[in-house]
């Protein structure tokens, strides 16, 4: 399988419900770095598996609601415990929409999976892959 993967950050707050949580119950900042990686199972007849830059303006772009806010405030998020799982998630399936729309230099139907990692420190990470189909 081959891959190719970028890379942006946020800078976000939000507060999480849940004795699980302890102090994150209140709330608090974090800066994720965000990679994100695309599989294809064969290359391109240009030699690669999506163009690099247009996966860093996608990225980008996906990314761009979520930068400088506070989770808690934004309506979609209502109820919801944006924790750095979830926020994989949320970023993962946006990206695959943009895959679909064959907005990454080869069409989205040649393009296996994506995988989504958030670093919320430098011990701990998350991430989300699935198929993009
Ligand atoms: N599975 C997850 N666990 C936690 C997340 C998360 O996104 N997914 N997030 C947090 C906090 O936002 C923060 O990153 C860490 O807070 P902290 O209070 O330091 O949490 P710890 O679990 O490391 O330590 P405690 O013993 O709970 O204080 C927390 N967990």
């Amino acid at each position: 399988m081959h891959a190719v993967e970028v890379r942006d950050h946020i800078m976000i707050a939000h507060s999480f419900s849940g004795a699980v949580f302890g102090p994150a119950q209140k709330l608090h900042g974090a800066t994720f770095v965000v990679d994100a990686a695309f599989f294809a199972q064969s290359l391109d007849a240009n030699g690669i598996v999506i163009d690099i830059g247009r996966a860093h303006e996608v990225l980008k772009e996906v990314l761009e609601p979520l930068n400088f806010q506070n989770l808690d405030e934004l309506p979609e998020f209502a109820g919801k415990n944006t924790t750095t799982e979830f926020l994989t998630r949320h970023i993962h399936d946006r990206l695959a929409e943009a895959a679909r729309a064959d907005r990454l230099g080869r069409p989205g139907n040649e393009l296996h999976s994506i995988r989504v990692s958030l670093h919320e420190s430098h011990v701990a990470r998350a991430w989300y892959e699935a198929p993009i189909a």
